[in-house]
């Protein structure tokens, strides 16, 4: 019996109560709550903060009638604005990564020999587990030298779960890397490597094509990074590496990364993307870039200008492949690897990979090792649940989750702009702190607002697809598709905004009689079972009280 034929018989359970399809509901009964007016909400992404504390007062509280609408245990309690628990602080490793620590310029002399080692040997291309040899080529550190790891910051307590966890037992000392990048990884944060970084990073070293799907927030990234990292030549003056990846915010997260990582290689990291000024991009061309972060468009606007001279890459990354290589990209894609040369390595990633990454894969690709590391789909500390609602309880549902939910950060998807925009001014309206984003905005302000979100200046987000995919920021552990995702992929990356490298989240989906056949296809690609959300939601499941 397909499972979305059950879902009305479990209101006992408490979930959202499902109306029989013949039976057509009442407009008392279900009707959406009026909206109070809300002359604080702003443009461009920004809605209030809160409302002062006297203006709270004036708003009025949602009726209490449309709590009734609610089966018991999402009705709101009686305040009109629910207080959240304080914002958190960063945890503290990545607090930490973000001071610079100074360290005595005798220790890259010192260390100069170690660095120059050749990269690694092609028995890491064979795939040999290097826990078991690392014994017999690791450098140990000179007897007066602090090593690499000195400046880590304090462990993350957080627990994690198996999906980061469950290595080999490498070290990044097993790859041969130089000096200076061990001290930015350890900087970062990183102790070990997770899965993904122990399957990727020597082969890559090893110069091959890789193909590599692994699950959301395990270290993609730095799996891609911390091998192209080491294959710079600081000392050629020339585009030696080039990233590619769908989203302008992507963009900028992933030069970020290979800054912190990078940090003590003295490499030039140039991020390229469209909305932002050409020419400057064109200035900037001028001088010394080892590692170009782009997205398509921009870059081949300016290979085709020969403004970016792409002859000496030695490698090329594609984060979010898939997407690449969709018809959105693929033609750009196909454009910029006529500028690329033969020898180029090419490094795919994502934590989903359709059949039509085969074509992309014959016609460039020289025999790619294939990493998967997603013999399950979902990630193991997620957890996730749906409520059943009409389209119009939607929003009182949401004010319910906000008032019962430990929200540290959230991230609630639309499925269109316009539908962000009106959520933002409702939210903001109920009396939430709530950013928007989407793509229609102007550049600026996307910044602005990620850059604000990711610091911690406000609890909710709402976007559209645009932060589907690979936006990393760790403290968030709600998602919320008040829409329901069309597509199995787009849900599995929604969902892993939350959960980052093996932490735990919790996944709410409002679910409307439309989204029921969806919601079953969904749970039957990824093998999944969605639950009905229960009348309280354990905070072990998804919060850290630490
Ligand atoms: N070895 C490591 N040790 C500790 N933290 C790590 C390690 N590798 C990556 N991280 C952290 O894990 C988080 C998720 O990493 P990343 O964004 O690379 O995941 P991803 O697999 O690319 O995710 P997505 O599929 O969503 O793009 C980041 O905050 C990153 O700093």
């Amino acid at each position: 019996m397909p499972r979305y034929q059950h879902y009305g018989a479990q209101t006992a359970q408490g979930q959202m109560p499902m109306p029989p399809p013949s039976r057509p509901q009442s407009a008392a009964q279900y009707a959406g709550a009026p909206v109070p007016q809300m002359a604080h909400y702003a443009p461009h992404g920004y809605a209030q903060q809160a409302l002062p504390p006297q203006q709270q007062a004036q708003q009025p509280p949602p009726p209490q009638q449309q709590h009734m609408m609610l089966p018991p245990h999402m009705r709101p309690q009686s305040a009109p604005h629910y207080p959240q628990p304080p914002l958190p602080q960063q945890p503290p490793h990545l607090q930490h990564a973000q001071q610079q620590l100074g360290y005595p310029t005798h220790a890259a002399q010192h260390y100069a020999a170690y660095a120059q080692q050749p990269p690694a040997q092609p028995q890491h291309a064979q795939h040999v587990p290097l826990a078991a040899s690392s014994a017999q080529h690791a450098a140990p550190p000179l007897p007066d030298q602090p090593s690499a790891r000195a400046g880590a910051p304090p462990k993350d307590p957080r627990p994690k779960t198996e999906d980061v966890t469950g290595t080999r037992g490498n070290d990044f000392e097993d790859y041969f890397l130089k000096r200076e990048l061990l001290m930015g990884i350890f900087e970062a944060g990183f102790e070990r490597p997770s899965p993904i970084q122990e399957e990727s990073i020597p082969i890559a070293l090893a110069g091959r094509d890789i193909l590599a799907r692994a699950k959301n927030g395990t270290g993609k990234t730095a799996a891609f990074v911390i091998p192209v990292l080491e294959r710079v030549d600081p000392a050629k003056a020339a585009i030696q590496i080039v990233l590619l990846v769908p989203t302008r915010e992507l963009a900028l997260q992933t030069s970020q990364v290979c800054k912190d990582l990078g940090k003590h290689l003295g490499l030039e990291i140039m991020v390229s993307t469209g909305g932002t000024s050409l020419k400057d991009d064109i200035l900037r061309l001028y001088n010394t870039v080892h590692i170009l972060v782009a997205t398509p468009g921009r870059l081949l606007d300016l290979a085709n200008k020969g403004v970016a001279v792409l002859n000496q890459v030695v490698a090329v990354v594609m984060d979010e492949a898939d997407k690449l290589l969709s018809p959105d990209f693929q033609a750009l894609i196909e454009g910029l690897f006529e500028y690329l040369p033969p020898t180029r390595q090419i490094l795919c990633y994502s934590a989903t990979f359709p059949i039509k990454v085969k074509d992309f894969k014959d016609k460039f690709m020289r025999q790619p090792y294939e990493i998967n590391l997603m013999e399950e789909l979902t990630l193991k500390g997620v957890t996730q649940y749906y409520a059943f609602v009409e389209e119009r309880q939607k929003v009182q549902c949401l004010n319910t989750l906000f008032a019962k939910l430990q929200i540290n950060q959230s991230i609630i998807f639309c499925n269109s702009v316009n539908r962000v925009e009106l959520l933002a001014k409702k939210i903001t309206e109920l009396g939430y702190s709530c950013f928007y984003i989407h793509a229609k905005m102007l550049q600026s302000h996307r910044n602005r607002v990620f850059h604000d979100f990711r610091n911690g200046a406000c609890r909710n987000l709402v976007s559209s697809d645009l932060f589907t995919r690979g936006i990393d920021i760790p403290s968030v552990n709600v998602v919320i598709n008040f829409d329901f995702p069309r597509s199995a992929e787009t849900y599995l990356h929604r969902i892993g905004r939350s959960g980052r490298f093996g932490h735990l989240g919790l996944a709410v989906n409002l679910i409307t009689f439309d989204d029921r056949f969806n919601l079953y296809k969904i749970e039957k690609d990824l093998e999944t079972t969605i639950q009905p959300i229960p009348p309280s939601v354990n905070p072990e499941l998804y919060a850290f009280s630490g």
